[in-house]
């Protein structure tokens, strides 16, 4: 069952045209990445999922009830110990506390955390962060799950363990995830379908179907895919920036 989330969407912020007539289709359990270049509007498209935003033209699916969105930051609560972290969303959906902390308990022990559940945020390693802030995200379950970058800052370890948490999740639930990422490896990794976009405003300017499930993504394969993906133009220009940096 195909849902289509974005109906020729236009958005500009003033007279600046960010993305311009985009239209998205996703698929449940599945993992959709967007590559782009820098500054081309993809964390916009995911504000527009979010409802962070409205469009200058176009539609967002109006059914996206349960959205979790995780940010490049964890953006924990410092006074807040990490079962209290993750258990924030529920809070908010009034699910009383002794559910609400049994099940923050139950995400906490399934993403290696069981250790920590009484520490505060500057307590925790980067990665231990990130897990309580993948752990939050997921204890809403969400039908969608909007990640900007949620790895980039992470040691390769941390980073294989957290991409793992998120296939996982969305493997054995009923959950779409969009994952917004400049990383090539973590695309063919993790992506069942992959859409770059043009510098702004943002265009689809390539898609990738990735035929290979998850459980057969391994190295020899995603070394290959790599290698043909960064051959084509278009994925190759996904890695430029919106204003050249002058390196002298
Ligand atoms: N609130 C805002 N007001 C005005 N312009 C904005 C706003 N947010 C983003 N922009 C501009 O919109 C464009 C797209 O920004 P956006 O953050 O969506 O890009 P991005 O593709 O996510 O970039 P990156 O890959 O560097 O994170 C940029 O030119 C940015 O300066």
């Amino acid at each position: 069952m195909t849902v289509q989330l974005l109906d020729r969407i236009t958005h500009q912020y003033g007279s600046r045209l960010v993305l311009d007539e985009i239209s998205l289709s996703v698929k449940p359990s599945q993992i959709l990445c967007l590559m782009g270049p820098s500054g081309c509007g993809k964390t916009t498209l995911l504000n527009l999922l979010a409802g962070l935003v409205s469009p200058t033209a176009g539609k967002v699916a109006p059914s996206l009830s349960s959205v979790a969105y995780v940010f490049q930051e964890p953006c924990l609560f410092p006074w807040y110990t990490t079962v209290e972290n993750i258990a924030i969303g529920l809070k908010a959906q009034g699910v009383n506390q002794t559910r609400r902390l049994q099940r923050a308990r139950t995400l906490a022990e399934k993403v290696g955390l069981a250790d920590a559940t009484h520490l505060y945020p500057q307590q925790l390693s980067g990665g231990m962060k990130q897990r309580v802030n993948l752990a939050r995200a997921f204890a809403i379950d969400p039908s969608l799950l909007l990640l900007d970058e949620p790895f980039s800052s992470l040691d390769l370890g941390t980073r294989g363990q957290a991409q793992k948490l998120v296939m996982n999740w969305v493997a054995e639930h009923e959950t779409t995830a969009i994952l917004v990422t400049h990383d090539l490896a973590e695309a063919v990794l993790m992506a069942d379908h992959l859409i770059v976009f043009s510098a702004r405003p943002a265009r689809m300017v390539y898609c990738w179907e990735n035929e290979k499930p998850p459980q057969q993504r391994d190295a020899v394969y995603i070394y290959r895919i790599l290698a043909q993906l960064q051959a084509v133009p278009e994925v190759a220009a996904s890695f430029s920036l919106e204003t050249p940096l002058s390196l002298f």
